[in-house]
């Protein structure tokens, strides 16, 4: 049970549909930040009672795996969010579409599944969020990309709004723009993540050690995210000022230009785009192939 007094921000129930990496970031987070009661949150999965026994510790949310229980609190949660991943998501939106009651909300956070396809598998016109959430929800400094189906009502859209600035900065957009914004957003931190890496293992084989690599690297890649935000000055202007003309860094520069960083970044950012496009075609292919079935 819970322990707070003062109401909270959210007081609606919320199923997480999937209870990985993604749902347990928007949990920590959402908990963190006392913004819902823990046990308002429901978390399923597909079978791993371990798993949904950890989150239940860690987090205090109700998890199930009984079957009557997961149709039950499916059927009667105003708000289900769809976290599992792309490949069983056409199987669990056909088997939810039947359950579910008019009015009840999908925020979805699978990557490449539109609006349409969600509504198409449901078989109805539910009210739909898609969003594209990252990891660093789990701290609250998520950046999430959100787009609105037409049957999402102003206290939904509110809702939605809600549960995403609570765990960082939110971005409405048109759906079309959804993929490019997976490449910058959704994925970015695992570029930035791969960058640190190398910059630690860098440090390593140059004789810091493994730890004052490690500092130093977080620490810098958090003063730099951090200068563009507090100076407001262009990230390109930032880094002029670390250049010094004919000095390390510029020399630095050149070897990454050599391997033409700047376009490699943004051919990684647009191949992670069209593999969200794919992800959802063939989500979408699942969808025709099932309409021509029933004809
Ligand atoms: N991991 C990330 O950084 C991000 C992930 N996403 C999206 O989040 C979704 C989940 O990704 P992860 O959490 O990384 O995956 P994950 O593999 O960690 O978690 C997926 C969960 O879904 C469950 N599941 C599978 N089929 C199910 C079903 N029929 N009913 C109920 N639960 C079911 C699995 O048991 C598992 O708990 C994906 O669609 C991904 O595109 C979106 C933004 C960022
Ligand atoms: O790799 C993926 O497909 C998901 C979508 C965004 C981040 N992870």
């Amino acid at each position: 049970m819970c322990q707070q007094t003062a109401k909270p921000l959210i007081n609606d129930k919320i199923v997480f549909h999937g209870a990985g990496s993604m749902a347990e970031a928007i949990v920590r987070g959402l908990i963190a930040r006392s913004v819902i009661y823990a046990d308002n949150i429901i978390m399923l999965n597909r079978s791993s009672n371990e798993r949904l026994a950890e989150l239940r510790s860690r987090y205090g949310v109700i998890g199930s795996n009984d079957p009557g229980q997961k149709e039950e609190y499916l059927r009667t949660s105003p708000v289900i969010v769809l976290a599992m991943k792309p490949k069983d998501a056409a199987a669990a939106l056909r088997s939810l579409g039947p359950n579910l009651q008019d009015g009840q909300l999908i925020i979805s956070v699978i990557a490449g599944l539109s609006i349409r396809t969600i509504q198409g598998l449901i078989g109805k016109k539910q009210p739909v969020v898609r969003t594209m959430p990252n990891t660093s929800s789990s701290i609250g400094l998520g950046a999430t990309g959100i787009s609105f189906s037409k049957e999402v009502s102003d206290e939904q859209r509110r809702l939605s709004l809600n549960i995403f600035e609570a765990i960082g900065l939110t971005s409405v957009i048109e759906e079309e723009r959804m993929e490019i914004l997976t490449g910058i957003s959704g994925s970015g931190p695992a570029y930035i993540y791969y960058m640190m890496e190398a910059m630690i293992a860098s440090g390593i084989r140059g004789g810091l050690s493994k730890e004052q690599s490690a500092e130093l690297t977080v620490q810098t890649v958090l003063g730099a995210a951090r200068m563009v935000q507090q100076t407001g000055e262009e990230p390109a202007a930032l880094r002029k000022k670390v250049t010094s003309p004919g000095g390390s860094t510029q020399a630095a520069l050149e070897v990454l230009d050599k391997g033409d960083f700047f376009e490699t970044v943004i051919a990684a950012v647009s191949r992670c785009a069209e593999r969200s496009r794919e992800m959802g075609a063939a989500l979408e292919a699942e969808l025709s192939a099932e309409t021509e079935k029933e004809r």
